[in-house]
């Protein structure tokens, strides 16, 4: 299994390290070629303004929807989670435009800019590890997206199908499980194909 992480931006190595402690290999993704090798993407964290920037210099908006259109499952973590949403609240023009949701951006306040809780996820048979930096929320979802997790009432983990995404930063603890919970899809997905 070898899953990508787009590295324009953000907490590229602590992905990578997740992912290999999931079972799979990691792979640092610059350029827009190397996505034909991959069983699954993550977007990280960073800043969604300046990673929405460079995926648009260097081709990956049409890429990683290309990639998304063919069922590759795609995992955004925080800022990642901003840049697949179809609504931005306040912004005019979103990223990806992928998953069906409409997200707030630093929506926690400034008073709890971080912070780490233990977080029940639908899926997953103990509490995950979160790490909120800076972190959005999601406001509303469309129907065909489940609510994996809520923090405060507030949607923070959810899936559309294939698309996976998250507030908070699941790499930045010891606690690797939603990268396996991600491994699971990119393994579900690749039997798809070759059952065909
Ligand atoms: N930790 C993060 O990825 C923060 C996201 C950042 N606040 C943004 O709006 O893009």
């Amino acid at each position: 299994m070898k899953i990508g992480v787009l590295a324009l931006q953000g907490a590229v190595t602590e992905h990578i390290r997740s992912i290999e402690r999931a079972g799979a290999e990691g792979i640092a993704i610059k350029q827009v070629q190397q996505l034909e090798e991959l069983d699954g993407l993550i977007l990280p964290g960073g800043e969604s303004t300046t990673i929405g920037k460079l995926m648009r210099k260097y081709g990956f908006m049409e890429a990683i929807r290309a990639f998304a259109a063919e069922g590759k499952p795609v995992f955004g973590t925080c800022a990642g989670l901003i840049v697949m949403a179809k609504h931005i609240h306040g912004q005019d023009e979103a990223h990806l435009e992928l998953m069906d949701m409409t997200v707030s951006r630093n929506a926690f306040g400034r008073q709890r800019e971080s912070f780490e809780t233990d977080l029940p996820v639908k899926g997953i048979d103990e509490t995950v590890r979160a790490v909120f930096i800076r972190a959005p929320l999601i406001e509303s979802v469309g129907d065909g997206v489940e609510v994996l997790s809520t923090y405060n009432d507030e949607i923070v983990t959810a899936r559309q199908g294939h698309l996976l995404a998250c507030s908070y930063h699941p790499e930045l603890t010891d606690d690797y499980r939603l990268h396996a919970y991600f491994v699971d899809m990119a393994k579900a997905y690749k039997q798809s194909v070759e059952a065909k």
